[in-house]
């Protein structure tokens, strides 16, 4: 259950979070910022961003990690007393003005990758023509006065600074070529057509370097402007731009687009507007895409009022065609951005059906872990609000450079491995592109 509270005089320490730190959290209004990108630390970006509209974050005040089956759970709980314990004047009150935490989790229950919430220093905003500045400072809860003399006065805004050289990075396959991920795609048929399973989603991965001290902001740009309706982000040095909204909750209102199904793009307007409407008659992903609405509205039913889906819908990306399908009720529980997040993780969309089956299936046949690819990542508020993703069409870049780029697709009785591999093709292109 979430209880907004944003002033506690009393902190209670929890198992996940011993020493609960209380936060000294400012936000400001501030004229038009146009562009977030500029304001960002070119080697550890904090970025949220649609159409313009977002938050960038720079510095940590609070890192929080997590890992294993708990791990969101965890996260919700440590970010309902870190909220509680924190003094929040916050005058703009749009979503992520006030306290916010980016986050990004892992995948898989038994994933290396750790699993991660953080509170920057500063926090620029940007709403529908509206900015705002966040600054917070730290305090421990057992000391005297806040370490490092409490919230700064409302202060100027960050320099922007100047970009970094250009770079080009040459993708390589990784543990799982394109070959080996079509034999893995006809070993699913295989699976399903024995009854095994009914949906898994397989992925592969694509290998490159970044040059020592890149400045990682030239790919959000890329991702920002050339996929300006989906969610560019970056944590923690996971970075992409995914169509895919897991959930949002914003006053009580909860959303999600669910998408399963995909078709190329046509050369012309003629073959593009027949590969939408192929798409949307395909028994094939309309069935692929059911399974993946209804276990989005089953995961939320049980927290919401009034749940309603639309009907499917070919839903337009620079790089493809997807079958969307939008998902709008009324929170009915009290639950938290985050909670709703780990009722819905791992969805349809990214797993498969039965779950626990199609989970079986994706370890033995992906030779890699999967890290935060198709886990959740997005940001959470001080009062349970947040805005979700189901982090596709990303990228992780470990902090020697290595770069690991993801993609994958949901596979069915009647899938084909060579259109299959050509599916994950155009989904590396968003990463490929802003990186090469
Ligand atoms: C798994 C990915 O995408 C997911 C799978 C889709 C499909 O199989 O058609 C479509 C959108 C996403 O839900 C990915 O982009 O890596």
């Amino acid at each position: 259950m979430w209880s907004p509270s944003v002033k506690s005089e009393f902190v209670t320490p929890t198992a996940a979070s011993p020493a609960v730190q209380a936060l000294t959290v400012e936000t400001t209004p501030l004229d038009d910022v146009r562009q977030l990108i500029p304001f960002l630390d070119p080697r550890h970006p904090l970025l949220w961003l649609r159409r313009g509209d977002g938050i960038a974050g720079v510095g940590e005040a609070v890192r929080l990690e997590f890992t294993g089956p708990t791990r969101v759970t965890d996260a919700a709980d440590a970010w309902r007393t870190l909220a509680a314990a924190a003094t929040v004047t916050d005058p703009v009150r749009l979503p992520g003005s006030g306290l916010v935490a980016f986050g990004s989790f892992a995948f898989a229950d038994e994933s290396e990758q750790a699993s991660v919430l953080i509170v920057p220093r500063v926090v620029i905003g940007r709403r529908a023509g509206r900015s705002w500045l966040t600054r917070v400072s730290v305090a421990d809860a057992s000391a005297e006065a806040p370490r490092d003399g409490g919230a700064a006065p409302a202060a100027a805004l960050p320099k922007p600074t100047a970009f970094g050289p250009e770079f080009r990075l040459t993708m390589a396959p990784g543990q799982l070529s394109a070959a080996g991920y079509g034999e893995a795609v006809a070993s699913v048929v295989a699976r399903i057509a024995a009854g095994e399973v009914g949906k898994v989603v397989l992925s592969r991965e694509l290998r490159a370097h970044l040059p020592a001290g890149a400045d990682v902001r030239r790919a959000l740009v890329e991702l920002a402007l050339g996929y300006s309706d989906c969610w560019t982000f970056a944590v923690d040095g996971f970075v992409g731009a995914s169509p895919e909204t897991l959930v949002r909750v914003t006053a009580g209102r909860v959303d999600a687009q669910v998408l399963a199904g995909t078709a190329a793009r046509g050369a012309n307007a003629e073959t593009d507007a027949r590969a939408a409407t192929t798409l949307s008659a395909s028994s094939k992903d309309r069935a692929e895409h059911a399974f993946a609405v209804d276990s989005v509205l089953e995961s939320l039913r049980p927290h919401t009022r009034a749940l309603e889906s639309s009907a499917p819908f070919t839903l337009k990306l620079p790089n493809l065609w997807h079958l969307a399908t939008d998902v709008v009720g009324t929170l009915a529980d009290g639950s938290s951005a985050l909670d709703l997040v780990a009722a819905l993780h791992p969805t349809a969309a990214v797993a498969g059906t039965p779950r626990a089956a199609a989970l079986a299936v994706i370890r033995e046949l992906e030779p890699f872990d999967r890290g935060r690819y198709a886990g959740p990542t997005g940001w959470i508020g001080a009062d349970g609000s947040g805005e979700w993703a189901v982090a596709l069409r990303s990228a992780q870049i470990a902090p020697d450079g290595d770069l690991t780029a993801y993609a994958g697709g949901g596979i069915v009785a009647d899938s084909d491995p060579v259109l299959e591999v050509a599916e994950t093709t155009m989904k590396f292109r968003p990463i490929v592109e802003a990186f090469g």
